[in-house]
């Protein structure tokens, strides 16, 4: 028989479209014992919260209050990061990608086939992406098999939400770090792919959080015996979902279009082997062509937007507005080491500032229509999605993740900006804090404020503003978790 919900009641933000959330300031949210959203009731005072819970059948559940300065969120969505390279995070900032590989991320991953290593490392990398509040991560591992189940085998008994893929790779790298033929690559994968499916189910959910995922790292890395391997084992299984990057620099597009002379982009070279669809992640996407975009649309492919990666090896500014506007599916990454920062806050606040950049370069131009996101500043509702819903979007989860709706998993993040958080940056109802059209004489209302709490977040938030993390209703970390 289920057990009781638990209750939440305070403030809820809630995204619902890439221009506009929800910030409901006095919300009664239920969630099932096995982690499902069951039911939500807005603007509830206190003195009718019995009444509502009794309406609702569950008098005798727990209660979770939320006090002033804490509200409910959607956990974030990292829809492309590498574990393996977070001992990196801060080192070889001056190099440009292809540089960077050969000079500071080759030489770490190749560590990863000392499976100690990989487990002492992984450990430690799951708790921090878990810390920032990421409840669902789309992670690229090493070439190597062990290791890469390893990873696997953390992200599940931690119960995070995620994507694991193991490099496919087989040339243009170092001798070191290279897979030694297309079958051992591809032998390899299915391997992972098996131990990654035969996961036991969770002690509170059947449902499985960990997911295998095709990761041919990108076209330079993988020889055309290979991409066609790759290819009959998608077009095998539909449902697998596929991760790569794409146009993230000058020099990676002109090498890989000198490899695949035949192909008319980087896009179509993933095309040409069917790796084009869906629930294909494609990370970067800074220097597209129209035809490209063209072609990711129609193939219903995400992107993952990496700002903090792109300024940081001086890759580009991806144009995500235009991207958008497009129709085209968009979440955040945090790409750590190109990023150096594993939490989706610094990409929300680099999103930002990318999109401020492509607006002030724009400054000429003829105005843009009314309700496009192209050559301006993302608004707030805006960020949030992308970070929450977009993400769910890109990795075809919006279903089950990305808002609060009755039915969707309960994947929630508790924030605290009161006094008594431990940031001073990100702290809410300093005497400054302005009202809405600067009108001092007027009293902000609940909904203004819980507005205010999220932007200071987004903002000045880090680690120790979120208290709580969930996954499937499962406390999993945060600063008020000891497990
Ligand atoms: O940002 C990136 N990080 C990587 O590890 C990588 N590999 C190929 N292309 C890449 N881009
Ligand atoms: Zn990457």
């Amino acid at each position: 028989m289920a057990g009781l919900p638990t209750i939440y009641y305070g403030a809820v933000v809630n995204p619902q479209s890439l221009t506009s959330y929800q910030a409901l300031p006095r919300c009664l949210l239920a969630v099932s014992s096995e982690g499902t959203i069951d039911w939500i009731v807005d603007d509830v005072e206190d003195s009718m919260v019995q009444e509502v819970m009794s309406q609702k059948g569950c008098v005798d559940a727990e209660v979770v209050p939320l006090r002033e300065g804490e509200f409910l969120m959607p956990g974030f969505v990292d829809t492309h990061t590498h574990a393996p390279q977070v001992p990196n995070m801060g080192s070889g900032q001056q190099y440009e990608l292809l540089d960077w590989l050969d000079n500071v991320t080759f030489p770490m991953e190749a560590n990863f086939a000392d499976v100690e290593f990989a487990r002492e490392t992984y450990v430690e990398v799951v708790r921090r992406v878990i810390k920032c509040g990421t409840t669902t991560c789309c992670y690229y591992g090493t070439l190597h098999v062990e290791a890469t189940k390893i990873l696997a085998e953390i992200i599940h008994a931690k119960g995070q939400r995620a994507y694991v893929g193991k490099c496919n790779m087989d040339r243009n790298s170092p001798d070191y770090y290279v897979e030694s033929s297309p079958e051992a690559s591809v032998t390899g994968t299915r391997e992972l792919m098996s131990y990654i499916r035969s996961l036991p189910p969770s002690p509170h959910t059947t449902t499985p959080l960990v997911h295998p995922i095709l990761t041919p790292r990108f076209a330079i890395s993988c020889t055309s015996p290979l991409l066609s391997s790759l290819q009959s084992l998608a077009l095998s299984d539909p449902s697998l979902a596929i991760q790569t990057h794409i146009s993230e620099n000058p020099s990676e597009i002109a090498f890989t279009l000198s490899l695949f002379p035949n192909a008319s982009s980087y896009a179509q070279v993933y095309d040409s082997f069917s790796l084009l669809r869906e629930n294909t992640i494609l990370a970067h996407a800074v220097h597209l062509q129209d035809d490209e975009k063209q072609l990711i649309k129609e193939r219903k492919a995400g992107i993952s937007h990496c700002p903090t990666s792109n300024f940081n090896l001086s890759s580009g500014v991806a144009p995500v507005g235009d991207l958008l506007d497009r129709g085209i599916k968009v979440g955040l990454g945090t790409d750590v080491s190109g990023g150096f920062s594993p939490s989706i806050l610094t990409a929300v606040q680099h999103a930002s500032i990318a999109s401020k950049v492509i607006a002030m370069n724009a400054r000429d131009t003829p105005a843009v229509k009314d309700g496009t996101f192209a050559n301006r500043a993302l608004t707030i509702p805006t960020l949030l999605y992308l970070a929450t819903m977009g993400g769910a979007e890109v990795c075809c989860l919006d279903q089950q993740i990305g808002n609060f709706s009755v039915g969707k998993s309960f994947d929630a993040l508790i924030i605290n900006v009161r006094k008594d958080n431990a940031n001073p940056a990100a702290v809410w109802g300093v005497p400054h804090s302005t009202p809405k059209g600067g009108d001092h004489t007027k009293p902000k209302s609940k909904e203004e404020e819980l507005d205010e709490w999220l932007e200071k977040f987004l903002f000045c938030g880090d680690d120790r503003n979120i208290q709580r993390v969930y996954v499937q209703g499962r406390l999993i970390g945060g600063t008020a978790f000891s497990g």
